[in-house]
């Protein structure tokens, strides 16, 4: 049995948004969202901490190469998210609002989808500003 270790890598991605949701009426995503719910939007510069565990590999003495975990997490956030208008390029979000909770599941469900060993996800963290902050493990 190999020593375990937890993994992070951050990355930065710059895009925006507008809190609505298709489910409430106008006056009820106001009341909620307020200045989030302005319909020209606003935008974020977030910060994404992406944490793996598991053994640290006898021969390697990796638990997973920082290379590929970079690798997967540009094609899981970068690509679909960076620069992007959330709520109009990204269909994960046509029908949900994109609140940092519903960014953080959408990573890890692209994670999962993408890397090698999914199982080894642990953690997402993310930024929506220095102050907000969402943490998800994936249930
Ligand atoms: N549960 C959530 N609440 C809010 C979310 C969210 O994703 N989940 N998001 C927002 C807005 O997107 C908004 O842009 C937050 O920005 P802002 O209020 O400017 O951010 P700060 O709290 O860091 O700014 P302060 O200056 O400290 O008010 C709102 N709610
Ligand atoms: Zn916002």
């Amino acid at each position: 049995m190999s020593a375990k270790a937890f993994l992070t890598r951050r990355l930065t991605f710059s895009a925006c948004h507008r809190l609505h949701s298709i489910h409430l009426t106008d006056k009820k995503n106001l009341e909620i969202y307020g200045k989030c719910n302005n319909p020209n939007g606003h935008g974020h510069n977030y910060v994404v901490k992406v944490t793996v565990c598991g053994e640290i590999d006898n021969e390697t003495g990796m638990v997973m190469n920082m290379a590929d975990l970079k690798k997967y997490m540009e094609e899981a956030i970068t690509k679909p998210m960076d620069h992007k208008n959330l709520d109009l390029d990204v269909i994960f979000f046509a029908d949900k609002p994109s609140t940092t909770e519903n960014v953080s599941v959408f990573i890890w469900e692209s994670l999962k989808r993408i890397m090698s060993s999914p199982e080894l996800l642990h953690k997402i963290e993310v930024y929506e500003t220095e102050n907000n902050i969402v943490t998800y493990y994936g249930d």
